[in-house]
């Protein structure tokens, strides 16, 4: 059979397997990808290849699926001919791979994983789509700017239109940013390296090829390269941590505190990532971390995180942070990273805007509440809480605080603030500092 003879380059292979489990098997592609660049034996440009094809496809298929359908004659097509379609369009409007490589290696693909039958359709569609740039064909199949900007830009920057419309709110007074915030989302990220304090330094990180980050003093963005050649990262002593996470667990660790400073709570700690800076810092100023995760694979993933910490600096619980065993007031500081959407963390997980939806933010707003709650419970008077999301959605974020400041008269809240990928190069991560009230 030709399938069989076909000669397809690996990089564009391992693309359609991912976009292929991403679509079949619901993978995430963080997960995936590592997986089958190590089964197609890719390393360096080729992995990289693959590895921007791969998400470059899942985050842009909302503009690229309407500049297909608009180059068929026929409406139907294959779930699986259009992820090469979708592969192949991405090359042409996107990357700078000549576009008689782009048509035929796609034509190459389509032989291989699905067949001769559909070449001709393949090579016909990318053909047209090589006719005319990214601007022409936003402008010819998105919604008109002036008439629908949330349809144009849920086109032209391929977000579903009701994440469009959410980030637009989180914006609020700033919703002239709206456009650049999706841009930033389509962005891949930099890996950013966190130095874990009395484990490691940003020295020793440095060294490894990478440049400080502005915003946390421990942070460091490789130039390039795995981190998981830096020594430093595989003995536990630094980790990957998105800049704006060492941000968050800054706010707990660094929040004025009057009085005893012992005893810290991660009440959603995995997979473990704050809960690691926590510890560190904590065993510098001579406290202790609990760690809590309710998933008990979750649980073990923190420990791990936590391998390099001297014993005694952390303890790790698995268990529903919605019913804990310890007596209220136990705690001087605690951290709720609450589950949340991660619509501010879109660049990290290029399938996950099509996953979520508007009913899945609606269930998450009642647990984050409660959760909130039972920090505020675990917290003694004049201890601090520090609730965290990675989605700046509103309902997610000054919704909860408002919800659960509203109906308690022994919390006030100190500080807030909402970090952006488009303005400060991290995830859109939320946090607000409360304090129980001492008592009189
Ligand atoms: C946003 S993640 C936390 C990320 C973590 N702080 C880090 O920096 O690595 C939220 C975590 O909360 C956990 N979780 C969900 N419901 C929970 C509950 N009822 N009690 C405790 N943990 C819960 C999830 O399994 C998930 O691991």
């Amino acid at each position: 059979m030709s399938e069989r003879r076909t000669p397809v380059d690996r990089p564009r292979r391992a693309a359609l397997d991912v976009l292929t489990a991403v679509r079949v098997d619901e993978a995430y592609t963080n997960l995936v990808l590592p997986q089958v660049l190590r089964k197609h034996r890719l390393e360096g440009r080729d992995a990289a290849l693959a590895t921007e094809l791969a998400s470059g496809v899942i985050r842009m298929q909302g503009l690229y699926d309407p500049i297909i359908d608009a180059c068929l004659t026929k409406p139907k097509l294959q779930a699986a001919v259009r992820d090469v379609l979708r592969l192949g369009v991405h090359q042409l409007l996107a990357m700078r791979v000549p576009d008689h490589a782009a048509i035929s290696t796609s034509v190459d693909l389509v032989r291989a994983s699905v067949g001769q039958g559909p070449a001709g359709l393949v090579n016909a569609v990318l053909r047209k789509v090589s006719r005319q740039d990214r601007a022409a064909w936003v402008a010819q199949v998105a919604p008109d700017r002036d008439a629908d900007r949330h349809g144009h830009l849920a086109v032209a920057q391929s977000h579903p239109r009701w994440v469009v419309e959410a980030l637009d709110e989180a914006l609020g007074e700033d919703r002239h940013e709206l456009e650049a915030l999706l841009v930033a989302d389509n962005d891949a990220p930099r890996v950013t390296l966190v130095a874990r304090p009395g484990l490691s330094d940003v020295d020793e990180l440095e060294a490894s090829g990478g440049t400080r980050t502005r915003l946390s003093p421990y942070g460091v963005v490789l130039d390039g390269g795995d981190p998981s050649d830096v020594p430093a990262v595989t003995e536990g002593r630094a980790g990957v941590q998105d800049e704006g996470s060492q941000v968050v667990a800054l706010a707990m660790a660094d929040a004025p505190l009057d009085g005893r400073d012992q005893l810290w709570l991660d009440l959603c700690a995995g997979p473990g990532g704050k809960a690691a800076l926590l510890a560190a810092l904590a065993a510098q100023r001579g406290a202790r971390l609990v760690a809590n995760e309710r998933q008990p694979h979750r649980a073990t993933l923190v420990a791990s995180a936590l391998r390099a910490l001297p014993p005694g600096a952390a303890y790790v619980l698995a268990g529903d942070g919605t019913r804990p065993p310890w007596v209220p007031g136990t705690f001087d500081r605690v951290l709720v990273d609450a589950p949340c959407s991660g619509l501010g963390a879109l660049r990290r997980r290029p399938e996950s805007r099509w996953r979520r939806t508007p009913a899945d933010v609606d269930l998450l707003v009642g647990l984050q509440q409660v959760l909130l709650d039972v920090a505020l419970e675990s917290v003694r008077p004049g201890g601090v809480v520090v609730y965290a999301t990675c989605s700046p959605v509103v309902a997610e974020t000054t919704g909860v605080v408002e919800a659960v400041l509203g109906r308690r008269d022994d919390t006030e809240e100190v500080d807030r603030f909402q970090l952006w990928p488009h303005r400060d190069g991290t995830d859109a991560m939320f946090a607000a500092t409360l304090r129980r009230r001492a008592l009189a």
